[in-house]
């Protein structure tokens, strides 16, 4: 079974985190660049970090009325990304229009609720009612649309895995036991992640700011 870890590449420089993409190849299964990496370094920091030979989670989260997330779809064709984020609140016409856009082998999944949020945080938006509710809503919307998967916290991944049986769950907000939690709100540890059906865990801090992260990496993969 290949390792479902996705390296969270949270760093503004290229070759700090060509570097550390290097050292930690081994003990991870892809690379998640997102909006901090991509907005420094666009499409040339992309085509630098795929040399590693890894798989590219692009998580650009795209949210924006159908025709321009399509054109978006489109411009990153190039890059031949293995997954790609939609925010689901987008809405299903939205979604539609954005996997019709991916290229053929791109996993397009769409953001259900940040897990940097909690039910006060839901509220404060509008909307009433639990992050569970939340996420089943906008996980069938997506189901609905087409998509291959969400992204959840691993506080929903089972049962949405119940009632989604073939679909693709990419879970952040991963902490091992006794690390630091930061900006996140709905947190499990990435063991418990997997066994509640994330198809990818996505982490980063826990090993990019370890002080060893090889060491960290490791110690994650022999959790799984
Ligand atoms: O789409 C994501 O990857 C994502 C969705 C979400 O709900 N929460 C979330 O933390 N993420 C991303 O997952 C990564 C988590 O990083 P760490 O908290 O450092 O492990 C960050 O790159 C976030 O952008």
């Amino acid at each position: 079974m290949s390792n479902p870890v996705y390296l969270a590449l949270d760093v503004p420089q290229l070759e700090a985190g060509k570097a550390l993409v290097e050292k930690l190849k081994a003990h991870i299964g892809g690379v998640k660049l997102g909006l901090e990496f991509f907005c420094a370094h666009g499409h040339h920091g992309v085509h630098e970090i795929a040399h590693c030979g890894l798989p590219i989670f692009l998580d650009l989260k795209l949210h924006d009325i159908p025709n321009t997330v399509a054109g978006a779809m489109q411009s990153i064709h190039v890059l031949e990304p293995a997954i790609v984020t939609v925010h689901a609140s987008g809405g299903r016409a939205m979604m539609e229009d954005a996997k019709a856009a991916a290229a053929e082998h791109t996993k397009v999944v769409a953001v259900t609720m940040l897990t940097s949020l909690d039910e006060r945080d839901l509220k404060r938006t509008g909307v009433d009612g639990s992050a569970h509710d939340q996420v089943m809503r906008l996980a069938d919307l997506a189901q609905e649309a087409g998509l291959d998967g969400i992204v959840c916290s691993g506080q929903e991944v089972g049962t949405v895995h119940k009632q989604w049986k073939d679909g693709f769950f990419v879970v952040p907000g991963l902490r091992p036991t006794g690390s630091s939690i930061g900006d996140q709100k709905r947190v499990v540890t990435p063991r418990q992640a997997r066994n509640d059906g994330a198809s990818v865990l996505v982490i980063g801090r826990p090993i990019s700011k370890a002080d060893d992260p090889v060491a960290a990496a490791r110690a994650i993969e022999a959790t799984l």
